[in-house]
C-alpha cells in the first residue's frame, strides 16, 4: 500500500486529529490560520481551537492578488502563476506559525485550505444558460503538502458545485456541528467581505438548517475607503460615523433581485462593486453626496441587507443571532444592526467558545474532519445543501 494512503487510513481512525484550518476570504486582508483538535466527528464531535493567527498580506501581495481577483478579463499568465504561487505562500505562513506555536510539522495530522476565492461565478450571476455553477480558488494543494510535508484537503467549493450547489456558502456543514444546540434557534451571521449566515434549528432537525449569503458585508465598505481614503477598511466605523445615510441611494442599492431571491443563495464582489454602486449614485441622483456620506450610505446598507434576511427568515423571529467576522468590529455597523433587529439577542461566538475572527477557517477544519474520518450529516433532499464530503486530497510525497 501507498505509504501516504496507510498514514491517511491511521489518521481516519485516531481518536483524535490535530487538523489546520484555513481561510482567505473576499476582504484580503490576510491569511486565518486555525490550529484545531477534534475528538471523534460528525454532529458529536467535540472541537477545540488551540491556537489561531491571521497573517497578513504585504500590500505588495494584495496588489498581485488584485490584478486577477474578480476581474471578468484577466492576464491568464499571471493566473496561472498565481495558483502555486498562493499555494507556496500559504504554506510558508502555515510554517511561520508552526514555529511559533511551537509544533512540528509531524505532529499535525491535516491541513484544510480554502484557498483564495478568484472569481465566484454563479448561474444567477454569470447568466450563461448552457453554464453551470462555476467558482474558482487557487493556491494548490500539492504546493501546501509538498512545503509543509502534512497531508491536505483543498478546493472545497467544487464537489458542493458537482453535486448540485452553488459552491457557496459551505457554512452549514460545520455550523450545524459546532454550534447547534437543542432548544436555541440560532442565526451564525458571519459579515466578512460578504455577510453569511446559517440557521440552526433549536430541534435539532438537520433538513431545516440551512446557510445562504445575504449580500455585502464589508467589500463595499472596503472598497471606498480605499479609494477615497487609501485606508484598508473603516476602522472601527470613524468614516461612517462622521457622514449621514442618504435614503434614496440606500433604496436603490437595495433596489436588487439578489435581495428577493429565496435561500440559499450566494454572490460576490463580482457583483457587490464600486460599479453597483456608481450605477446606484446615478439612478438616484446622489453621485455628489461626501465620500463620509456615501460610506454611511453603504454601512448601513450592509445592515439593512443583513436585517431584512434575519427577518425574513419566518422560523427565526425568537433565534439568537451570533455573529462572526471582521465586520462585527466595526461599532457603527453594530449598531444598525441593533436598531433593525430590536427583537433578536445579539451575541457574538466568542459566547461559544470560538473566537469571532477565527470561525471560517475552524469551519474549514471541519470539513476536513468530516471527509477524513466523519459520516455524512443528512440535511434532506433540499436544492442547494447536497449531501457531500467535500475537499481534495494531497499527498506530501
Ligand atoms: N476594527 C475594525 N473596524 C472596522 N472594520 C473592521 C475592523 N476590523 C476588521 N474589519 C473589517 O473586517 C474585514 C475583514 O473581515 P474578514 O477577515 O472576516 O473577511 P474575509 O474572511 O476576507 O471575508 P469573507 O468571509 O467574505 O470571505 C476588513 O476588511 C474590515 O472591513
Ligand atoms: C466563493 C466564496 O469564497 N465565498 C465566500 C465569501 O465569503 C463569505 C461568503 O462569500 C461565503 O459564501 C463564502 O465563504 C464562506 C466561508 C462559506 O462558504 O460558508
Amino acid at each position: 500500500m501507498n505509504t501516504q494512503i496507510a498514514r491517511l487510513y491511521q489518521i481516519a481512525q485516531k481518536p483524535q486529529r490535530l487538523i489546520i484550518g484555513l481561510m482567505s476570504g473576499t476582504s484580503l486582508d490576510g491569511l486565518d490560520v486555525a490550529l484545531c483538535q477534534f475528538t471523534g466527528s460528525g454532529i458529536d464531535a467535540k472541537t477545540e481551537l488551540l491556537a489561531f493567527d491571521t497573517i497578513s498580506y504585504t500590500d505588495d501581495i494584495k496588489q498581485t492578488i488584485r490584478t486577477v481577483f474578480s476581474q471578468k478579463q484577466v492576464d491568464l499568465e499571471m493566473l496561472t502563476l498565481l495558483n502555486p504561487w498562493i499555494g507556496k505562500l500559504h504554506a510558508s505562513m502555515i510554517l511561520k506559525c508552526l514555529q511559533k506555536w511551537k509544533y512540528t510539522s509531524t505532529e499535525i495530522d491535516l491541513i484544510a485550505s480554502h484557498g483564495q476565492t478568484i472569481y465566484h461565478a454563479p448561474q444567477s450571476l454569470h447568466k450563461h444558460p448552457d453554464f453551470p455553477n462555476a467558482t474558482l480558488q487557487i493556491g494548490d494543494g500539492d504546493h501546501i503538502a509538498v512545503q509543509t510535508g502534512i497531508i491536505t484537503l483543498s478546493d472545497f467549493r467544487q464537489k458542493h458545485i458537482a453535486a448540485g450547489g452553488e459552491g457557496a456558502p459551505l457554512a452549514v456543514y460545520g455550523d450545524y456541528i459546532l454550534f447547534s444546540q437543542k432548544g436555541e434557534d440560532r442565526i451564525m451571521l458571519n459579515i466578512g467581505g460578504i455577510a453569511n449566515f446559517t440557521f440552526l434549528s433549536g430541534d435539532l432537525d438537520a433538513t431545516k438548517m440551512f446557510s445562504t449569503d445575504v449580500g455585502p458585508g464589508n467589500t463595499l465598505i472596503d472598497a471606498f475607503s480605499r479609494l477615497h481614503y487609501n485606508h484598508p477598511f473603516d476602522e472601527n466605523g470613524a468614516i461612517a460615523a462622521s457622514g449621514i445615510v442618504h435614503q434614496s441611494l440606500l433604496t436603490t442599492l437595495l433596489n436588487h433581485p439578489f435581495f428577493q431571491a429565496g435561500f440559499p443563495k450566494t454572490t460576490g464582489p463580482e457583483l457587490f462593486s464600486q460599479s453597483y454602486v456608481h450605477q446606484a449614485q446615478q439612478q438616484s441622483q446622489t453621485e455628489n453626496i461626501s465620500s463620509q456620506d456615501l460610506i454611511a450610505t453603504l454601512t448601513r446598507f450592509s445592515a439593512e441587507g443583513i436585517a431584512q434576511a434575519v427577518k425574513r427568515n419566518n422560523l427565526s423571529e425568537k433565534a439568537v443571532v451570533y455573529m462572526s467576522g471582521g465586520g462585527m468590529h466595526n461599532p457603527v455597523l453594530v449598531k444598525h444592526l441593533h436598531q433593525l433587529l430590536p427583537d433578536n439577542v445579539l451575541k457574538t461566538t466568542a459566547d461559544l467558545q470560538i473566537l469571532p475572527d477565527a470561525k471560517e477557517a475552524v469551519l474549514f477544519a471541519i470539513l476536513a474532519n468530516e471527509t477524513v474520518a466523519g459520516g455524512l450529516v443528512n440535511f434532506g433532499n433540499r436544492p442547494g445543501i447536497p449531501n457531500v464530503t467535500m475537499g481534495k486530497i494531497s499527498f506530501p510525497n
